[in-house]
Parts: structure tokens; C-alpha cells; sequence
């Protein structure tokens, strides 16, 4: 097991580029894999999790090179040309992978079978599965379909329009990759916008998306067409880089070439809530995506109350966002937000517990979280629970720490940050 050590660095300035965004990163493999022709993906993600995603496409005979660690070169095959898989997919750790892949794997014309590991065998599955069915598709697994492992017979699907309860980017692209397979028209009504990058990647691949607010159609029988994409630095990695700045009075951060979609920066939004200076620029649109540069610097932190359509944009950053909570002044409540029990550790219950750990003032809520600031840091060990954002968030707050936060479990973090304890330990 690895751990890393943070502890309250000097204020620091610095500019840094983070690696590419793990969203779009996936999506680049799967939409390039079912395409037609070549697409180049450059500043890939060689985050576990991607790198789960290429394996299964390379399992159904997809040509996946990679030339680098973050260049790819994938050759379509058509998205009826895939080749039933001799092994079960793993995902591994990757929600995104297993959500994704099942609408491409509910339409195709072979059996396969999904596992991954212990966390993806606690997340619910039955929010793809159920719609699914409904379109036709042939899926089970343990308990009815609604956990790993799964398996998949292939088969035609007629179009749907579905209202998702949750407002899920995952929930969405399934349907949406299903619905490119399916008969007619498939429709997805969200409650509010989750993360738009499969419309915004589907248009630059040459699909028809038709987009209304909260609402997204594809019709059936569209193909693709092989194209280059140039990924985006993650902005939920960029969050814990931000974050650090909040923790260390007198610092500053920019952070260029970042994803700086609008469906993703609600971390942004909550930033300068809480009164950190933030400036954010648009430099360029790589692939449909617009992309900048954020700088942040502190200012007096206060408490503040989030929830409603804030939340989507911000999901994975809740974590870092609770441990900066705690330097600021104030209660910071923090509601509908109870996707977080279904992430890779029920996100609620590991970041309170963690920060109590170093004396925080942590309120679990059904929803949610409150937490009381500001409070010093002590010192202390912490473990991630397997989760990378959990080990990545308590590292972070050990930048707040006199006598230093020891963190167990970082080897989590390659799922979305590889660079991650060696950046943070240069600070
Ligand atoms: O579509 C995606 O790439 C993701 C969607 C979100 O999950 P949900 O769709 O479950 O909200 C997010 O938490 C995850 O990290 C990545
Ligand atoms: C929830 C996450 O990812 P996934 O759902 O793909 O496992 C995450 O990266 O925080």
C-alpha cells in the first residue's frame, strides 16, 4: 500500500498544466473505437480508469496504439464491427466505462460479460440497465441486473424517450450510444444538466444531437466518423491544485489549458462563493470543448450553502470542496448531493469521517454535508478507502496541517491523477 505525507507547505505561485480530462478521455477510446477510420486522441488521460476502457475496446478487436502515454490512436471498426469478447470486460475501478460501455454493448450482435472490482461491485447499475431493457436490450447479472457481473446478449433496440430520476452524465451517454444503435429516436430527459461532453464529442465525430434544456435526442442508424481530439486538462483534477491555494494563505495558482466547460465548473462558481479570487480565461475550443486558463488566489473564506442545479456541475469536487470548507468561516452546508453515497466510496460518510480525523466539525446529512469552520488541522493518518478522490482530498488537507497528514491508500490515485502525490509534494 502507498501512502504520501503533506504537511503546511510556504505560500506558493505557480503554473501548471494538469493531465488531460478523464471524462472526455474515455469517451474519445469509445466514440473512436465505434467510428469509422482513424481518430488521434492527444493529452489522453493515462489514468487507470482510461486505461481500463481501452483494454475492453481492445477485447473486442479494436486497434488501440498507444504512441505514448498520452497519445492514442484508435482504428475504428463501425459500431456493429466490433468482435465478441473472448474474456469478460473489466472495468475496474471506472464507473464511466461500465455505464458507458453497456448501451454500445446492449446493441451489438455478440454476448459479453462485465466485471470490475469491489467498488464497482457496491455501485448500482440497475439506473442503466432498467432503460436499457426498456429499449430491448438482453442484460443480466446478480441481483436481477442491478450489480456486477453482468452479462449482455447483444440485440436490436427500438428508440425511447426516457425521464432519468438523477441527473446523470452517465445515465445519459449510455442512452445516448444505445440510442445511435436503436430503431427511431431515443430521448433523455435529465431533472437538471449533468456533464455534456458525449453531445458535445458526438457532434465533432459528425452525429445529429438535437439538444433542448435538459433534454438531448439521437436518432438511430447514424454513424460515425473517425476525427482528432485534443483532450482538455481535468478540471476535477485541477480542483485539488486550486483547493491547495485556499489552504495556504498567500498562494496562487494558475492552471492553463483546462477544461473550462460550463457543465464542469460549478467548483468554480463555489470557489468564489466562498471569496477566493479566481480569474478565468478562454483561450481556445479543442473538439467542441472550451478550454482556459484559471487563476486563484485566497481571499477571507466564508461558509456557504450549495445545492439545486450546482450540483451536477460539481459532483467529484465535493470532497476537496468539504476540506476547504473547513478553513473557511462559517457553516458551509452542502445538500442534494446524495449521489455521492453511489461514487467509488459513499462520499458522504469517508470525507466526514476523514476530516474528523483531524478535528473538523463534520455533519453527515441524509443529502449532504455540513461543516463548521474554521477549525485547525491537526495532524494525523488518514486512509482513501480505495477512493482517489478521498486520498487526494485528505492530502490536501494536510496542507493546513502543522504537524502533517499522512495519507494510506494513494495508490487510488492513478485512476484519475497519476502525477498527483509527486506535484503535491513539490509544493
Ligand atoms: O460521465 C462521466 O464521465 C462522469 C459522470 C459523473 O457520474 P454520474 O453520471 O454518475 O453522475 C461523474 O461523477 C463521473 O466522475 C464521471
Ligand atoms: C465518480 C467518479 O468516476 P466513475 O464514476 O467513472 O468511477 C470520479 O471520478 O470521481
Amino acid at each position: 500500500m502507498s501512502a504520501i505525507r503533506t504537511s503546511r507547505p510556504k505560500p506558493f505561485d505557480l503554473t501548471l498544466r494538469v493531465p488531460g480530462d478523464k471524462s472526455i478521455s474515455h469517451r474519445s477510446v469509445m466514440l473512436g473505437s465505434i467510428a469509422h477510420g482513424v481518430t488521434e486522441v492527444e493529452g489522453f488521460l493515462p489514468g487507470a480508469d482510461c486505461l481500463s476502457t481501452i483494454d475492453c475496446f481492445r477485447k473486442m478487436g479494436v486497434s488501440i496504439e498507444r504512441t505514448s502515454e498520452t497519445f492514442v490512436r484508435v482504428t475504428g471498426r463501425g459500431i456493429q464491427g466490433l468482435q465478441e469478447p473472448k474474456l469478460p470486460l473489466d472495468v475496474g475501478n471506472s464507473g464511466t466505462t461500465i455505464r458507458l460501455m453497456l448501451g454500445i454493448l446492449a446493441g451489438s450482435s455478440f454476448f459479453s460479460t462485465v466485471v470490475g472490482d469491489e467498488s464497482i461491485a457496491r455501485r448500482p447499475m440497475g439506473r442503466v440497465v432498467e432503460p436499457l431493457r426498456k429499449m430491448g436490450a438482453h442484460i443480466d447479472g446478480r441481483e436481477d441486473g442491478r450489480f456486477t457481473p453482468l452479462a449482455v446478449r447483444g440485440t436490436s433496440l427500438e428508440g425511447i424517450s426516457y425521464e432519468s430520476p438523477v441527473a446523470s452524465a452517465q445515465v445519459k451517454s449510455c442512452l445516448l450510444l444505445a440510442g445511435l444503435q436503436a430503431d427511431g429516436v431515443t430521448t433523455i430527459q435529465e431533472p437538471t444538466l449533468s456533464r455534456d461532453h458525449t453531445e458535445r464529442m458526438l457532434t465533432a465525430f459528425g452525429a445529429m444531437v438535437e439538444r433542448e434544456p435538459n433534454r438531448v435526442s439521437v436518432h438511430g442508424g447514424q454513424s460515425l466518423v473517425g476525427t482528432r481530439v485534443r483532450v482538455p486538462g481535468d478540471i476535477s483534477s485541477a480542483a485539488f491544485l486550486l483547493a491547495a491555494a485556499l489552504m495556504v494563505p498567500g498562494s496562487r495558482i494558475t492552471i492553463e489549458d483546462v477544461g473550462i466547460n460550463p457543465t464542469r465548473t460549478g467548483i468554480l462558481d463555489a470557489f468564489r462563493m466562498m471569496g477566493a479570487e479566481l480569474e478565468v480565461e478562454q483561450t481556445d475550443v479543442w473538439c467542441h470543448e472550451p478550454v482556459g486558463r484559471i487563476t486563484i488566489s485566497a481571499g477571507e473564506l466564508k461558509g456557504i450553502e450549495i445545492g439545486g442545479e450546482l450540483i451536477p456541475r460539481l459532483i467529484d469536487e465535493i470532497p476537496v470542496l468539504a476540506v476547504v470548507a473547513t478553513q473557511a468561516k462559517g457553516e458551509t452546508v452542502i445538500r442534494d448531493a446524495a449521489e455521492l453515497k453511489v461514487k467509488e466510496t459513499n462520499r458522504i460518510a469517508t470525507t466526514a469521517r476523514e476530516l474528523r480525523k483531524l478535528g473538523a466539525q463534520v455533519e453527515e446529512t441524509e443529502d449532504g454535508l455540513i461543516i463548521f469552520g474554521p477549525t485547525p488541522l491537526s495532524g494525523g493518518t488518514c486512509h482513501s478507502h480505495g477512493d482517489h478522490r478521498i486520498g487526494m482530498a485528505m492530502a490536501i488537507a494536510g496542507l493546513a496541517s502543522d504537524s502533517g497528514v499522512y495519507v494510506e491508500g494513494t495508490e487510488a490515485i492513478k485512476v484519475s491523477f497519476p502525477e498527483f502525490s509527486s506535484l503535491i509534494q513539490q509544493l
